[in-house]
């Protein structure tokens, strides 16, 4: 057993919400637990500045460049992390030295898993110069240079949690973790294969892209517009027919790989009623690459708040056998899970320890991953 450590994971997803900010205390193996979370909200005029980011990324071609706005963005998104931990440290009476690291996702700008360039815009050894705490970043960069997808990396986290929900003798197996944020990944933990895990589908973000569109709000809060329409069979086919659900590869996804409706397919409301079920249909569909058919799948992200999305879900997760439970019924908080799997990451990475493996993202061998910025540095 490792020494136990005290981290805090900063997680800004394809969402493009907030920060996430969670604290753990680890020793990057077996003992996991929580501390308190939290979340910072982004204003409108943020994201719109982050999706500007997005855009100037694509003529992106080497992980280094920062075409456009992405160099000023990368600096005010990390000074956004240190008022965020700042807040958190204070609001939660925490001395800054009682923490050991800071786990930081950063933002992805632009994931390119076929040509091996995944881009996660945050300054780290800013980031630690300004917090006083040491910081891991960067950590999908080093899966990608050995033959993985780059992501997903929450799998390593969702064992450590499976594990020990198992030792209570809680879940029927085999337990599927689900993720559900702007896209959504599966963790299959069996007992006799390793860990499985890939991008199963678009998560929230057509739904958001679609009411943001045409309600000019973020999104669909309880699915309250979704739950006004009706399924258009056509249009979920449109998205459910895609290669990426049929082909015996599994790859990871970029925000932009599926794009929203337009504006003539469908009414505001029937739009995102059909949204929702492409999201539940999309995880069902993917979930029959697993090895095994899963009897329960745990819903985490944003997605497990949208009640159509969930209905689905789990009409369809009946129909295969399985039962869905979200996060907090297995005593998990699946606000946290992705911020608390970047703290998690941070004391693995420190300790040299695998971050992926062959079975979660294609990676030819388990590897570590992770750059360090120290708070001394500089
Ligand atoms: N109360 C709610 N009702 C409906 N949907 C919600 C609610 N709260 C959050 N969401 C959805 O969840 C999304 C945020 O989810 P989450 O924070 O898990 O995503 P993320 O971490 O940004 O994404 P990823 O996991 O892909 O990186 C929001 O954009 C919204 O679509
Ligand atoms: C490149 C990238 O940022 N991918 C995210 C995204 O959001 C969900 C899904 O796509 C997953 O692959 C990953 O995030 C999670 C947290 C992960 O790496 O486990």
């Amino acid at each position: 057993m490792g020494k136990i450590m005290t981290a805090i994971g900063l997680m800004s997803g394809t969402s493009m919400d907030g920060i996430d900010v969670a604290l753990l205390r680890t020793d990057g193996d077996a003992i996991v637990e929580q501390g308190p979370s939290a979340g910072y909200a982004y204003e409108a005029r943020f994201r719109d500045r982050l999706k500007q980011g997005l855009e100037d990324a694509k003529s992106i071609a080497s992980r280094e460049q920062r075409p456009g706005i992405l160099a000023d963005l990368e600096r005010e998104l990390t000074l956004r992390h240190v008022e965020a931990v700042q807040a958190f440290l204070r609001q939660n009476n925490i001395l800054r030295e009682s923490v050991d690291v800071i786990g930081f996702h950063g933002q992805t700008v632009l994931h390119r898993p076929d040509d091996a360039l995944t881009v996660q815009i945050g300054d780290g050894a800013l980031l630690a110069r300004e917090t006083g705490i040491d910081v891991v970043y960067d950590m999908r960069a080093n899966d990608m240079e050995h033959g993985g997808q780059g992501a997903p990396l929450i799998p390593a986290y969702h064992a450590a949690l499976a594990r020990n929900a198992a030792a209570n003798g809680e879940l029927v197996q085999p337990v599927v973790f689900v993720n559900i944020g702007g896209i959504s990944n599966l963790t299959f933990i069996g007992a006799d294969v390793g860990l499985v895990a890939y991008d199963s589908g678009p998560g929230n973000t057509l739904i958001d892209q679609w009411v943001e569109a045409h309600a000019g709000i973020p999104f669909d809060q309880g699915g309250m517009i979704a739950s006004e329409g009706s399924v258009l069979p056509d249009l979920a086919e449109r998205y459910l027919l895609n290669p990426f659900f049929s082909s015996d590869r599994r790859r990871s996804l970029d925000r932009n790989d599926f794009a929203p409706p337009k504006g003539k397919d469908a009414n505001l409301e029937d739009g995102a009623r059909t949204l929702a079920y492409v999201t539940a249909a999309a995880i069902i569909k993917s979930a029959s690459h697993l090895p095994a058919a899963p009897r329960t799948y745990i819903v985490c992200g944003g997605g497990r708040l949208n009640p159509v999305i969930m209905r689905d879900l789990a009409s369809e997760a009946t129909a295969h056998g399985a039962n869905v439970l979200a996060a907090e019924a297995v005593g998990f908080n699946g606000d946290s899970m992705e911020a608390e799997a970047w703290a998690y990451l941070a004391v693995r990475a420190q300790r040299g320890l695998p971050l992926t493996y062959p079975g979660t993202t294609g990676v030819r061998q388990p590897v570590t991953g992770g750059k360090f910025a120290s708070r001394t540095a500089g």
